[in-house]
């Protein structure tokens, strides 16, 4: 794979010469603790998939069972189709970036880029050139014979992914690798990964608490709680169209509205809202009148609007402040109990605090979800 960077052709687009990953009903267990409960995912060839989720819902679990470091209680992991669940972690075809750099400190970094071509008895004039070609493709091929402590933590994590891609991997395993570096340095690694990843095709997992890095970084998310997956899906499907009220929580910010399905007109359900509003809205699930439901809208599908301007569709509430970001405002507001973050353009001065409407946008689609999904 990394053979491409020895010729001018090296700058040319990816070749789709990434391989496939399966993770089939995967179940992990810590004594009667269950980490990974029965996870099914699939990789496509030159993909990176997203492993979304909170501390502790099993996302490091999963990952290191498909480097092979554990071995679930049931599930295959299958890279092209064929399982590697007999395979040891050396024999897996797997590369793996780790949030602590992980680098052998008395070894330069061509030594530690070398050692997994070594330990795998390749010939010395090959790891010379697949060293070479490693470095050069994370652009750190003028610190060859520098320690770690002699390159920053930005650096050393360029040199632990040369290391894992030297060995030119079916499967690029990233586990949180961004973590320890600071804002700046973090968006220089996630470019250099995504340009690297794209270039080579190469098929990666990253494991992320960090909804943003997610986003950016990730053809697909899969947004895991408790050992499984809510949902599977392009960040972009994920945040307009959550699978369940924790995803709409956990990927951006979600306004949680109670309420009742008063009517059902046309394809469209009439809801009367807890907070003192009769809105009209679309779902792709099935309701039944009298129905309780969960609304959940992100900050842009709601408009504050004068405290005077009564309309049905609108709610009385309170603007407690807004924050100028920007070209852009965020409000916080408060409907009797129910807190409220609004994102409108900023025109002028923000508002001031005090009594005003709150509305749902007539083009927001917001997701609607039966009020016993709301765990
Ligand atoms: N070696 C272990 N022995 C016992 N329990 C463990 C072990 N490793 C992890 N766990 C537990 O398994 C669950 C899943 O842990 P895991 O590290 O996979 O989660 P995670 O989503 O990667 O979390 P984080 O983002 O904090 O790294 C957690 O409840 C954790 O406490």
């Amino acid at each position: 794979m990394l053979d491409r960077t020895d010729t001018p052709a090296a700058l040319a687009p990816a070749a789709p010469a990434g391989h496939r990953l399966d993770m089939d009903g995967i179940r992990v267990r810590y004594g009667q603790a269950t980490a990974v409960d029965g996870v099914t995912l699939s990789v496509e060839p030159g993909e990176i998939l997203a492993l979304l989720g909170p501390s502790g819902c099993g996302k490091t679990t999963l990952l290191r069972t498909v480097a092979g470091f554990i071995r679930p209680e049931a599930g295959r992991v299958l890279v092209d189709g064929a399982p590697i669940g007999h395979l040891p972690p050396g024999k897996r075809g797997v590369g793996i970036v780790f949030q602590s750099y992980a680098l052998f400190p008395h070894m330069s970094a061509a030594e530690n880029v070398a050692y997994g071509l070594e330990a795998r008895g390749r010939p010395k004039a090959e790891v010379i050139r697949r060293v070479e070609a490693a470095l050069a493709a994370v652009r750190m091929e003028g610190f060859a014979a520098r320690r770690p402590r002699a390159l920053s933590g930005g650096q050393q994590q360029r040199v632990a992914l040369a290391r894992a891609l030297a060995i030119e991997p079916a499967i690029l395993l990233l586990d949180e690798p961004f973590a320890a570096l600071d804002r700046a340095l973090r968006l220089d690694l996630q470019l250099e990964i995504k340009r690297i990843q794209r270039r080579f095709g190469v098929t990666a997992v990253l494991v992320t608490h960090d909804q943003d890095e997610a986003m950016s970084m990730a053809d697909r998310m899969a947004v895991m709680r408790g050992g499984r997956v809510e949902q599977v899906d392009a960040p972009a499907t994920v945040y307009d169209s959550p699978a369940t009220p924790f995803v709409a929580g956990f990927v951006g910010t979600s306004n949680r509205l109670h309420g009742r399905v008063e009517a059902r007109e046309g394809a469209d359900y009439r809801v009367r809202l807890d907070v003192g509003a009769s809105v009209i809205l679309a779902s792709p699930r099935g309701f039944a009148v009298g129905e309780r439901v969960l609304l959940c809208a992100r900050p842009e599908h709601l408009a504050l609007r004068d405290a005077t301007a009564e309309t049905p569709e609108s709610w009385p509430a309170r603007l407690r402040i807004s924050l100028p970001l920007g070209p852009a405002l965020v409000h916080d507001v408060e409907a009797g109990a129910t807190e409220l973050k609004l994102h409108e353009a900023r025109h002028g001065q923000p508002p001031a605090p005090g009594p005003v409407r709150v509305a749902l946008l007539p083009t927001a689609r917001p997701a609607l979800f039966p009020a016993g999904d709301d765990a």
